[in-house]
């Protein structure tokens, strides 16, 4: 059983390589880290699990197919951390149909199934996040991807997250690296999202292409989160 805590979309994915690309997500309950500002925390807090259902593999991809109409697009799994999820018989029922499978985790816990992805996105958390990534546990989550796509994907919200994620991307050398201003979120209620300071969101990415282009770093990708940009701090989008 795969602990889900929601299923949407068809809707575009908003960060990263795949940025722009209609995607329907499948968020799993329940994750290792719990990052200060996590903007999916009713996929993480204990708070939260009477929301999280567990389903077979068939249930979700019935869900899935539903929500797309059948036509093959890029299923993204995310969390909380779909990694501690048993996923890999959704994926092989997925891509028997021709669907392909992007998966967003922060690198903490490896599985061999990781090989089937068609991408895997690390997102190593910066010491704003309040956790400890370390470079051995990523390794050992792209020696589980082996031949599988994979990308750095880094939220900057101050100088010590830019110059940690600079740090360790350059142990990394192989992946493509994707750079996005953190969104300062308050901790989840139980009335709608506030709305983000998009203002202020943009600032911090000019500061990052700044900072970005006055050291050189000509392989980074800086991006926004394009959902919030559009949808706000909405769910579900
Ligand atoms: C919610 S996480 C779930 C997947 C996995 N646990 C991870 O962190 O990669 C998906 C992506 O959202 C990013 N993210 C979470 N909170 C954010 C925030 N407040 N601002 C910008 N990006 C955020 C994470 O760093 C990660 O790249
Ligand atoms: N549109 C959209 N794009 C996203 N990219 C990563 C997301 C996530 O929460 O993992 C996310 C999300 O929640 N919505
Ligand atoms: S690792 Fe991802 S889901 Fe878990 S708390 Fe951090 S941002 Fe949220
Ligand atoms: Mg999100």
């Amino acid at each position: 059983m795969i602990r889900i805590s929601e299923i949407f979309g068809p809707t575009i994915q908003g960060e990263g390589a795949l940025i722009g690309q209609p995607t329907v997500f499948v968020r799993t309950g329940g994750c290792d880290f719990r990052c200060s500002w996590c903007d999916s925390l009713h996929a993480v807090d204990s708070r939260f699990r009477d929301d999280w259902r567990p389903m077979h593999a068939t249930e979700i991809w019935a869900e899935v197919t539903r929500l797309s109409g059948g036509v093959p697009l890029t299923v993204s799994l995310s969390g909380g951390n779909p990694a501690i999820q048993p996923l890999g018989d959704l994926i092989a029922l997925g891509q028997a149909q021709g669907y392909r499978f992007a998966m967003e985790t922060q690198g903490s816990v490896a599985r061999d199934w990781f090989a089937a992805l068609d991408l895997i996105v690390l997102s190593p958390k910066p010491p704003s996040s309040g956790m400890d990534s370390r470079a051995g546990d990523l390794a050992a989550c792209l020696a589980a991807a082996g031949a599988a796509r994979a990308v750095l994907k880094f939220v900057i919200f101050d100088e010590a997250d830019y110059l940690w994620s600079r740090a360790m991307a350059a142990s990394f050398p192989g992946l493509a690296v994707y750079l996005q201003p953190g969104n300062p979120l308050p901790p989840p209620g139980d009335g709608p999202e506030p709305d983000p300071d998009t203002p202020d969101l943009l600032a911090r990415m000019r500061w990052l292409i700044d900072r970005v282009a006055a050291d050189r770093w000509f392989s980074a990708h800086v991006l926004p989160q394009l959902h919030v940009l559009l949808w706000g701090n909405r769910r579900g989008v």
